[in-house]
């Protein structure tokens, strides 16, 4: 245990693995920690709390952890059992922190990983984050206000974070961490040291890197100082993955929010947390897991420079028109490795011999792919050659390696004379042993005679049970097995050290060689990381164009206009859930005129459905994706902005109706007039007065058009308080929407078809009535709806039908009051009391 403890004093933040023959152990704090994420059984030795996993399927449980944010540190036993004396030597060989695995099988191919460093700058009230990717080489820095950063940081979704606190307050940064859920990692603030921040990019990428990447400034040197320092420190061979730092300018971007990311369901679902059913399942027909994590960082940074989103448009039109192109690259692209992933492996030094061969195939194949590129005038992507890569690796390895170099036989044969003469000598040593075992067998008259080998008596000649007396007398016995007896003779030994010290020396210079090739190929490593990129782009257009074809989509004309116009537009992804034909399309339109769209309707009818789907086709626009609909004019919004349903941010100290208005007021001081705005049912989590009010408000203050600056976003306000679609009769550029319904021999039929106008009905009953509530309670429902409706309208002073939806969610409840209540004996205003009195209650 000294040996354990003296190793984890210098490895005290992380989870000690520490090889104990098959198994690798925890002790102490780490076992207890460990036991209860794992899943594994807790144990003592001498007292002390341990507990172990088995060394074959030890990366499962490391995913565990390194997942749940802790760091992991493996130490392997450094020697053979038998040749140590005394204690085996042992050592820490990887350290994995959340942020810095290379290790494919701890990474999602189709995401990337970033290490993110933030300065958090409370007098200036901005942020400073660098983000990068050891895996794939990506290396980005940027700057964003304080009240952003959040956002930011989810967009690249970390793996793992390091802060400078600055002149933060001990409570803003305690915030700021619990918002973010992502493992941080607590560093000395002297990583974020300009003058070290400035020596490492200069020692890594040139005298001149920091101006040569347009670091102007000290904060954005400090941040990507910063994280290149704690990768030297977790990975020292890593950070030569690098080739540039780039610097990201939010403003050349669509501002999307983590709401707005998560509300519209851009990367995952609602309802399960994963891939399936975002936007991104949808659009995402690439074949490479580059080109997958790159149409990921391209959703969530829409385009605003209309000239890339119509250079974007271009090439996937070319590849709609030209079919047979697409379809061979797009079988190509099937067959290529992640490259990106093979590269870092080879700047780290741990890629293996079959990465290389997998590295080879690949750019052969994109160097097919760029000659079917280069003969299309209309194509212009210059992919480099690498056809110096692809030369070394041939002649440098066999045709078909072992993924691992103890295997043998990875370089080819007569690249290393030496190599080939070792070689030679083990396998003529081979023949010289079965030459023995024949000769061995005359001499003994023994014919079952046998010459076999183990890896841990090395080579022995075995004679059974029945033959044993006759064994010769020079023959030294060795062990004794169920089968007979096992010898050694002097002849054998002399064999099996020429055989063995021969296939030592080829392991040890197959090795060195391969080496020197991870050396000579570590040379091209920004080649493959542009040819990488320019592949991922290749893959993702493709994609778009197999789309489009597929589901029906066209190209959009984007324009530097406020105007945006869709004819018959789909939801992207309700579309493909629901069977071929049953989506209804529907229109938008915004201009001079209609600028702030209410839509009222039944519960069920469409209208979340259709928000969405407009923000979807402006994202999927100006991503350079064809979208779904007939036609789309959109002119370039810069900022979308949601405040959809009642999600609920408990953990973060916020009530349902706080969260809401906290939102709102966010989108309010936020918008521009080039904004798209999606609020549903804003008000709903409050009483039905002050929730009507602050709804009235809201788009009286959108419709001022006094306020210049942002006059001109475009609004889309779904709600179910029908008193505000008499806003329209009153402000300029408010128009009315509802969703048609069909009703039909006492039935509801929803048609999904937006029409003009304002709904007269909620449908909440019908609704209930679908989702299987008792008959019995629909029956009373109707019945009580009528009585309350013709009340409340025969009152002068309430013209409206009070609502009743809140019904279906709270019948039992509203049930056993109304036993109590005589109805018909109320006046229409204690009818509006009691209503109101249990929305309050019961919402
Ligand atoms: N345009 C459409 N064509 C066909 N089906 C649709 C369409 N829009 C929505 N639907 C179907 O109707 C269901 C309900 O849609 P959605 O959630 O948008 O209704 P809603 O009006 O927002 O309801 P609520 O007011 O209760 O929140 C969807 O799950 C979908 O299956």
């Amino acid at each position: 245990m000294k040996q354990y403890w003296n190793i984890k004093a210098k490895y005290s933040g992380m989870m000690l693995f520490f090889r104990l023959g098959d198994f690798y152990e925890l002790f102490g704090e780490d076992a207890v920690k460990a036991a209860t994420v794992l899943e594994v059984v807790l144990t003592q030795r001498a007292g002390i709390p341990m507990c172990g996993v088995p060394c074959h399927s030890v990366n499962s449980y490391i995913r565990k952890l390194i997942t749940k944010g802790f760091k992991v540190a493996i130490c392997e036993q450094l020697e053979e059992f038998g040749n140590a004396k005394g204690i085996i030597k042992r050592g820490v060989t990887k350290v994995l922190t959340p942020g810095t695995i290379l290790e494919d099988t701890l990474l999602e191919s189709k995401e990337n990983n970033f290490l993110m460093s933030v300065i958090l700058d409370d007098n200036t009230a901005s942020a400073t984050f660098a983000a990068a990717d050891i895996s794939t080489g990506e290396f980005f820095v940027s700057e964003t206000i304080l009240k952003s950063i959040e956002a930011e940081v989810s967009k690249y979704n970390p793996g793992e974070l390091i802060i400078s606190t600055g002149n933060m307050q001990n409570k803003q940064i305690s915030d700021f961490k619990a918002k973010l859920k992502i493992p941080i990692s607590d560093i000395d603030n002297s990583f974020f040291d300009i003058e070290k921040a400035q020596n490492i990019i200069e020692e890594l990428f040139g005298i001149s890197a920091v101006k040569k990447f347009g670091l102007n400034k000290k904060e954005v040197v400090c941040a990507c100082g910063a994280l290149l320092a704690y990768i030297k420190e977790m990975q020292p061979q890593s950070v030569s993955i690098f080739s540039e730092i780039k610097y990201v300018r939010n403003s050349d971007f669509m501002y999307l929010d983590i709401v707005a990311i998560k509300n519209l369901e851009l990367l995952n679902s609602m309802t399960s947390g994963k891939t399936e059913n975002s936007l991104l399942s949808v659009i995402d027909s690439t074949k490479t897991p580059m080109g997958a994590r790159t149409i990921r960082q391209w959703l969530i940074k829409p385009l605003l420079d209309i000239s890339k989103i119509e250079n974007r448009q271009n090439v996937v039109r070319f590849f709609i028109k030209n079919p047979n192109v697409r379809k061979e690259i797009i079988e190509k692209l099937k067959t290529v490795s992640d490259i990106e992933r093979i590269t870092a492996r080879v700047s780290s030094g741990s890629a293996n011999p079959k990465d290389l061969t997998a590295l080879k195939n690949s750019l052969k194949t994109i160097n097919n792919i760029s000659e079917i590129i280069k003969s299309a005038d209309e194509l212009d992507f210059n992919i480099p050659k690498n056809t110096q890569i692809t030369n070394k690796i041939s002649s440098y390895l066999s045709d078909e390696p072992p993924v691992s170099l103890k295997g043998g036989n990875v370089i080819k044969n007569g690249f290393n004379a030496e190599l080939d003469e070792l070689r030679k000598i083990s396998t003529d040593a081979k023949v010289y042993i079965s030459n023995l075992e024949a000769k061995e067998r005359v001499a003994s008259g023994i014919n079952n005679l046998k010459i076999g080998y183990t890896s841990v008596f090395g080579y022995y000649i075995e004679i059974s049970k029945s033959n044993v007396a006759s064994s010769p007398k020079h023959y030294v016995r060795k062990q004794t097995v169920t089968s007979g007896e096992r010898y050694i003779t002097e002849e054998l030994k002399i064999l099996e050290d020429k055989i063995l010290s021969a296939q030592e020396k080829t392991l040890r210079l197959e090795s060195s060689i391969f080496n020197n090739l991870i050396q000579e190929i570590s040379v091209f490593t920004a080649d493959i990381l542009k040819t990488s990129q320019i592949i991922s782009e290749i893959d993702i257009f493709c994609g778009f164009a197999e789309n489009a074809i597929e589901y029906n989509y066209v190209c959009p004309k984007i324009s530097e206009g406020r105007e945006l116009s869709i004819k018959d537009g789909r939801h992207p992804v309700v579309e493909r859930i629901l069977r071929s034909g049953e989506f209804t399309a529907n229109d938008i339109t915004f201009d001079e005129n209609s600028k702030i769209m209410i839509l009222t309707g039944p519960n069920m009818s469409g209208k979340s459905t259709y928000l969405r789907q407009i923000a979807l086709i402006v994202i999927m626009a100006q991503i350079g994706s064809f979208v779904p609909s007939q036609s789309a004019e959109i002119g370039l919004v810069d900022k979308i902005f949601t405040r959809i349903g009642a999600g609920d941010n408990l953990a973060g100290g916020e009530s349902t109706f706080m969260l809401e208005m906290s939102e709102t007021a966010n989108i309010l001081n936020q918008y521009t007039q080039r904004s798209l705005i999606i609020l549903d049912e804003v008000g709903r989590g409050t009483s039905t007065y002050d929730g009507m009010s602050i709804a009235w408000a809201i788009i009286e203050f959108f419709a001022d058009d006094k306020r210049k600056a942002n006059a001109g976003a475009k609004i889309l306000f779904v709600t179910h308080y029908f008193e505000l679609t008499k806003l329209s009769e009153t402000l300029k550029g408010v128009v009315n929407y509802s969703i048609d319904v069909k009703e039909w021999n006492g039935d509801v039929i929803f048609l999904h078809k937006i029409v003009k106008g304002s709904a007269d009905k909620s449908y909440g009953i019908h609704v209930a009535k679908i989702a299987g509530m008792p008959h019995q309670v629909i029956e009373r429902a109707y019945k009580i709806l009528s009585r309350l409706g013709e009340k409340a309208i025969k009152s002068s002073k309430y013209d409206e039908s009070p609502q009743i939806e809140f019904f279906c969610a709270t019948q039992q409840q509203v049930l056993t009051e109304l036993k109590n209540i005589d109805i018909n004996a109320l006046s229409p205003i204690e009818t509006f009391n009691i209503l109101k009195n249990w929305k309050e209650r019961y919402k």
